[in-house]
């Protein structure tokens, strides 16, 4: 059997910075292909299971720390297209979409910088300014496509698309956070559009391991997400001795359409009893704040509501024996 091995996560510093971004913007408006520009060639997670989340994770931007800048994350997540609604269905789904995007940290609106700005921009940024004290950048995208005195001219286009159907009281006071333009293509101000996003991600722990994931990262995700809660205050003393392990994730049946529940139950090793006792608390109240730290992450992490069901258990020097760690699962 292989060397079992913990998903690496970075290190990291009190300045790092992670969180999630999703682009919005017309069909062909060149999301998808600046998205790959933005996590290079491998995309590092894409979602098996869509239907277990309203997000799809499309890519992971790591930025590894330098002597100069924080490391960083920027998990770029898919939602449903923005369109104009021409049915109620399309106005709900529009809805769902606006709910969606409420729980990124940044929305990047793509505008092509070849087209006029039209009618479907417009409308589009009218639903964003639902989203109100969220960020939203501008990129324009495809700008090896025209010359740069035109570029100017569509950059200040854009900026009154802000100004006048982004802006408003209670809204984004200024319109786009920032107007970056881009061109995924010829690989120009990719970076700046990183570094733009990433100054907008919130100061947080690393959301994800580095380096390929497996087959099933969602579960990858979540267990560590709920490895993270159980070491929370108790670091110095357990940081080794934790594992966790996901039996079982499932949608729950009979569930409405629009209001689905993922089930979620898992299981925290520890080594020895006393670290169960530390773990589960006086009367299990710290396994509960474990619970409710590791669900709003989880929840965040996939956009669906989730029932979590965690259960303790001593695994004696786990980590050493490969028999016992064969019955984990690893
Ligand atoms: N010249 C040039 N073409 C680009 C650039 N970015 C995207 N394109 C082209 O524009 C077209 C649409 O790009 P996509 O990335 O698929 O656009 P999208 O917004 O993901 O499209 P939907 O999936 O329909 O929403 C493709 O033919 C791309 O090759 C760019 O920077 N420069």
């Amino acid at each position: 059997m292989n060397e079992f091995e913990l998903p690496e996560f970075p290190e990291y510093t009190e300045d790092y910075r992670a969180g999630f971004v999703s682009f919005v913007g017309r069909p062909n408006a060149g999301k998808s292909t600046l998205t790959n520009a933005l996590v290079g060639e491998k995309v590092a997670i894409t979602s098996s299971k869509p239907q277990t989340t309203r997000h799809t994770i499309r890519g992971i931007v790591h930025r590894p720390q330098t002597e100069d800048t924080p490391g960083a994350q920027l998990v770029l997540v898919d939602t449903p297209g923005l369109h104009r609604p021409r049915t109620l269905l399309g106005s709900r789904l529009n809805d769902l979409v606006i709910d969606t995007l409420s729980e990124v940290d940044a929305v990047g609106f793509c505008i092509p910088a070849d087209e006029k700005v039209g009618p479907g921009d417009k409308f589009i940024a009218g639903q964003l300014t639902k989203l109100p004290h969220k960020p939203v950048v501008a990129l324009v995208t495809k700008t090896d496509k025209l010359p740069k005195k035109e570029l100017a001219e569509q950059l200040m286009a854009i900026d009154q698309l802000g100004r006048e159907h982004l802006a408003g009281e209670g809204k984004q006071a200024d319109g786009f956070a920032a107007i970056i333009p881009v061109s995924a293509v010829a690989g120009e101000q990719v970076d700046v559009v990183a570094d733009e996003l990433i100054a907008m991600m919130p100061t947080s722990p690393p959301l994800y391991p580095t380096g390929e994931l497996t087959d099933e990262p969602e579960q990858v995700m979540v267990a560590e997400l709920i490895r993270e809660a159980a070491l929370e205050d108790v670091r110095d003393e357990l940081p080794h001795s934790i594992a966790v392990t996901i039996e079982e994730m499932i949608p729950r049946e009979d569930r409405p359409e629009d209001k689905p529940l993922l089930d979620v139950h898992a299981t925290i090793h520890v080594e020895r009893d006393s670290q169960k006792a530390i773990i589960i608390g006086r009367r299990g109240s710290r396994l509960k704040e474990i619970g409710s730290q590791a669900r709003a992450g989880i929840t965040k992490l996939l956009g669906t509501p989730v029932y979590l069901d965690l259960h303790v258990k001593v695994t004696k020097e786990w980590q050493r024996d490969p028999k016992k760690l064969n019955r984990l699962g690893f």
